[in-house]
């Protein structure tokens, strides 16, 4: 999973507290089914010694699937179980001994309960920021909630991908989406149910269903052609967003990077940025694995 085209709609936590008698691998792989693109690895019962196991469990996983695997506090573990990157608190590692000891590639998220803490965070080179917890939750006992006002700023200022998270649920999803998520993170709501992948699934659909109508709401009315440079070329074309434009060149499945002005767009902001004449376009194509 390349650090700069990393991106994600639905984070599934692992929680084995709210599953007992039901395999670990299992939940999350129903999860992953459903729609969750990106899992983390969280367990504050056990030491990290002995985490080591599940890791590797979880990384086969989610390799399988292409999905970001993400271990929470310890990123040694996520070193050694060869994650996609940490996620810290504000309490753990600060960012940039991190980023010494994970080195370039690795994905690296951290915790913010204030709009003055994303901004640190942001500064500090966070590739996704955690905002909340929206509402309180005994999966965070202690942690007062930030709130959907927090969202609703988070959404107005962060340009990072950030994932609203804390007491998320079927119920309350569609509020803190109105509030400006893009992003949704559920702990409980998600490994805690019968039916994982029935909630992943309908989380995602929820996520998905106000994407269309942003892009729809950003759609300009349908003019003639634009000009802009694709690549370095002088290209003319009719799509009016950075998605339409990627579909048409039959890259939106591949694995690339978008820059628009020199500025990396993330894929879940592709539907929504409008291309302007004359600006320039850089589709970056990854080729191999990796
Ligand atoms: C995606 C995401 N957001 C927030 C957290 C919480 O991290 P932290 O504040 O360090 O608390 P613990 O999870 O360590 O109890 C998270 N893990 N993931
Ligand atoms: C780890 C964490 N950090 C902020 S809220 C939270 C827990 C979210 O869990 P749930 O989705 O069960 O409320
Ligand atoms: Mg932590």
């Amino acid at each position: 999973m390349s650090r700069a085209a990393f991106d994600f709609r639905l984070y599934a936590i692992t929680a084995e507290s709210c599953h007992p008698g039901r395999d670990l691998i299992e939940v999350m792989e129903a999860a992953i089914r459903g729609g969750a693109d990106i899992v983390q690895l969280r367990d504050k019962e056990t030491p990290p010694e002995r985490l080591l196991g599940q890791a590797r469990a979880l990384r086969e996983l989610t390799r399988r699937y292409g999905v970001p695997f993400i271990v929470n506090d310890y990123p040694e573990l996520a070193l050694e179980a060869e994650a996609d990157g940490v996620h810290l608190g504000q309490e753990d590692m600060p960012i940039a001994e991190a980023r010494r000891l994970l080195g370039e590639d690795k994905i690296i998220g951290i915790s913010t309960h204030s709009i003055e803490q994303a901004r640190e965070a942001v500064r500090a080179g966070a590739d996704y920021i955690g905002v909340g917890p929206v509402y309180p939750t005994p999966t965070k006992p202690g942690r007062p909630a930030a709130g959907l006002e927090y969202v609703r700023q988070a959404a107005a200022e962060i340009a990072i991908p950030w994932v609203a998270i804390g007491g998320i649920t079927l119920d309350n999803a569609d509020e803190v989406l109105d509030a400006g998520a893009r992003r949704l993170c559920a702990v409980s709501a998600i490994v805690g149910s019968p039916d994982p992948e029935a909630v992943s699934r309908e989380l995602k659909a929820r996520i998905t269903a106000r994407e269309a109508g942003h892009a729809a709401d950003a759609a300009p009315p349908a003019e003639g052609p634009i000009r802009l440079r694709l690549n370095g070329r002088d290209t003319e074309t009719t799509a009016r967003t950075l998605g339409e434009l990627i579909e048409r060149h039959g890259l939106k499945d591949r694995r690339i990077v978008a820059e628009v002005d020199g500025e990396i767009v993330a894929r879940s902001e592709w539907s929504r940025t409008l291309l302007k004449a004359g600006a320039a376009v850089e589709l970056v194509h990854f080729r191999g694995g990796g």
